[in-house]
């Protein structure tokens, strides 16, 4: 960074800076005119560790990573062009300016010391409405920049707990919240059961049908599951054609009748094949397990386990407890 004169001995106007455009008052204009230009090379940093400063582009453009200590870059840049500043925060707060600026490319910046900005915002009328403004505007920015990232980050969890095929929850969401449930129903003494489901035959299924046609099955299934529950139900694929349904608030014999419900509809439900023709139709077997004294979530999944178990010896399309 070289000084290379002041603003008053310079070719730039005041009123190309958005700060001061409107402050045509004498005092504003005696005082940036003796205020410092300094040019930055490309790829130079704008050296600034301990001191607050207002710096205005004159030419070029400078590039500002977000305002956290450093070493904790987020990854967000902003382009400062021709008359716009950067510091305006750190001017301010009267802290060192935490952003890491630099040069995009050969730049020419006025630098305004903190004393003198807040002289001016004393002295002159338009220099304070400027700067509310692009105060307002940075924060209105920033509250968008979060929201953004929020949704995004939503996106991402949501897809990270469902599984992309089917749509229904995933293991991941299982492990997370099979205990907390489990742990809810026995702290308020509410019932919770568990029905597993095992499509059955499902890998001659996909042998005489092939994998995608076994894919469409798959999804007929979760479709089924998905509209045949009440919201407050979950529904997860277990593992690659086995799914688990999570019935909060529910005891073993109204369980038993959901578990007849899914039944019945699977065995009724319809696949297509990729020219719309109908395939044989598919069936599951179901194992019920309800939370009882002494069972937390991984011995009521081996029960549910055990008693899928028995209805695939039962002969399969059949529930058992
Ligand atoms: N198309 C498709 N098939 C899958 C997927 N995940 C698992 N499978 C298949 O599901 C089949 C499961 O076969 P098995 O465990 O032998 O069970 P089954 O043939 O259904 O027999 P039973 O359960 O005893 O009635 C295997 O052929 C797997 O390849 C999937 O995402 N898509």
């Amino acid at each position: 960074m070289e000084t290379i004169g002041t603003f008053g001995a310079s070719r730039y106007s005041i009123r190309d800076l958005q700060l001061f455009c409107e402050s045509d008052e004498p005092a504003v204009l005696d005082a940036l005119a003796g205020c410092e230009v300094v040019r930055v090379a490309k790829g130079c940093r704008v050296e600034d560790p301990f001191l607050a400063r207002l710096y205005i582009v004159l030419s070029g453009a400078l590039a500002v990573e977000s305002d956290v200590p450093v070493g904790i870059h987020d990854g967000t840049v902003t382009l400062i062009h021709p008359g716009e500043s950067v510091g305006e925060q750190a001017v301010l707060d009267e802290s060192p300016n935490l952003s890491r600026i630099s040069a995009v490319e050969d730049s020419e910046l006025l630098v305004i010391e903190h004393e003198l900005v807040w002289r001016l915002i004393d002295e002159s009328v338009a220099l304070p409405r400027a700067l509310l403004r692009l105060l307002s505007f940075r924060v209105r920015a920033a509250n968008a920049l979060l929201r953004r990232r929020q949704r995004l980050g939503e996106f991402y969890r949501e897809l990270s707990l469902n599984d992309p095929l089917t749509g229904l929850y995933n293991r991941a969401w299982l492990n997370e919240m099979l205990g907390k449930l489990v742990a809810r129903a026995c702290q308020d003494g509410r019932p919770l059961s568990l029905v597993m489901i095992d499509l059955d035959h499902f890998k001659k299924f996909n042998d005489t049908h092939g994998h995608l046609a076994g894919d469409t099955a798959l999804c007929t299934a979760a479709n089924v599951l998905r509209a045949a529950l009440r919201p407050t139900d979950f529904a997860v694929r277990y593992g690659g054609e086995e799914m688990l349904v999570v019935l909060p608030e529910t005891g073993g014999k109204v369980a038993l009748s959901v578990a007849e419900r899914l039944c019945r509809r699977l065995r009724a439900a319809v696949v297509f094949d990729d020219m719309r023709l109908p395939l044989p139709h598919i069936t599951g077997s179901f194992g019920i397990a309800t939370l009882a004294p002494g069972l937390d979530e991984n011995t009521l999944l081996e029960a549910a386990d055990a008693a899928l178990y028995r209805a695939k010896q039962a002969g399969r399309d059949t529930i058992s407890l």
